[in-house]
């Protein structure tokens, strides 16, 4: 379980988390959605420990993130974020083997479970035959599927994913969150994509300008009472096979139609 009490967070002298109550719950892959700049990163960021709140906890299980030594914290949890500087010069599977890092003793070598376990993440992306290209020379959704293998090698039972399909074409995007969800982590993750966030999350949280607005499970957040203020569009939904569909309709065609 991870959970988030009274959590804020100011860049500068700017707050934009408001005191945030959430809990993904056991076994549920808690979904993050809002409109562009509503606090999304910052928050998982917050739920990793990449960033430290200014007010409020989070804990991860029974025990607070402020608790966890920087290994133990590695060896827990893994964040799968944009990814902004390459590593120079590391081909694809010596980054993959930095998720092993944190299991490695001081001055340790990545032993032949560390190459398995980096060769079955690799497998699981189907990114096997990129393992000797440089990553820093990969296009941006080779480059996102390296990134998930790298979290998958850390071992860890959380795992949190901001935009994880981002760069990624459509069968890949459904593999990918296929795969995170059998992959049997406690995960968050931060989805533009409505449709997606629906079909994949157990639970959704609703922010809008540092707010939570809403959470609760997918099927209830996902709909157009909950959205509609928040994005400023027209919303339906639409059952197919078993799977509920949004439907979007900007507001200005709406008064136009
Ligand atoms: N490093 C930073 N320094 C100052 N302000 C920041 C920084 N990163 C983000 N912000 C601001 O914090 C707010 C929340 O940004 P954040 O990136 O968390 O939102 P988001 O919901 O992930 O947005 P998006 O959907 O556009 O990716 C925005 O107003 C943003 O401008």
């Amino acid at each position: 379980m991870i959970r988030a009490s009274n959590l804020s967070f100011s860049y500068g002298p700017h707050r934009v988390l408001h005191e945030i109550n959430l809990v993904q719950n056991p076994g549920r892959v808690l979904g993050l959605v809002g409109p562009n700049g509503s606090g999304k990163s910052t928050l998982i960021r917050n739920l990793g420990g990449s960033l430290k709140p200014e007010a409020g906890q989070v804990s991860l299980g029974e025990k607070d993130l402020a608790d966890y030594s920087s290994q133990e914290l590695a060896r827990t949890v893994s964040m799968v974020v944009q990814e902004r500087d390459s590593e120079p010069g590391l081909t694809v599977a010596q980054m993959v083997m930095l998720g092993r890092t944190p299991h490695l003793g001081l001055f340790a070598r990545p032993g032949a479970q560390d190459q398995e376990i980096v060769l079955a993440s690799l497998e699981s992306v189907g990114a096997v035959h990129l393992a000797q290209r440089f990553f820093a020379e990969l296009s941006g959704g080779e480059k996102q599927r390296v990134l998930i293998a790298r979290a998958l090698a850390q071992s860890t039972p959380y795992i949190l994913l901001d935009e994880p399909t981002n760069h990624l074409d459509i069968r890949h995007q459904h593999e990918l969150l296929r795969l995170v969800r059998a992959s049997g982590r406690e995960t968050v993750i931060v989805l533009h994509d409505l449709n997606l966030a629906a079909r994949y999350c157990d639970d959704v949280a609703l922010l809008d300008r540092g707010r939570l607005v809403a959470q609760g499970s997918a099927d209830e957040i996902l709909s157009p009472d909950y959205l509609e203020p928040v994005y400023s569009i027209g919303v339906h939904r639409l059952a197919f096979q078993g799977t509920t569909h949004l439907i979007f309709e900007p507001r200005d065609e709406e008064s136009t139609a």
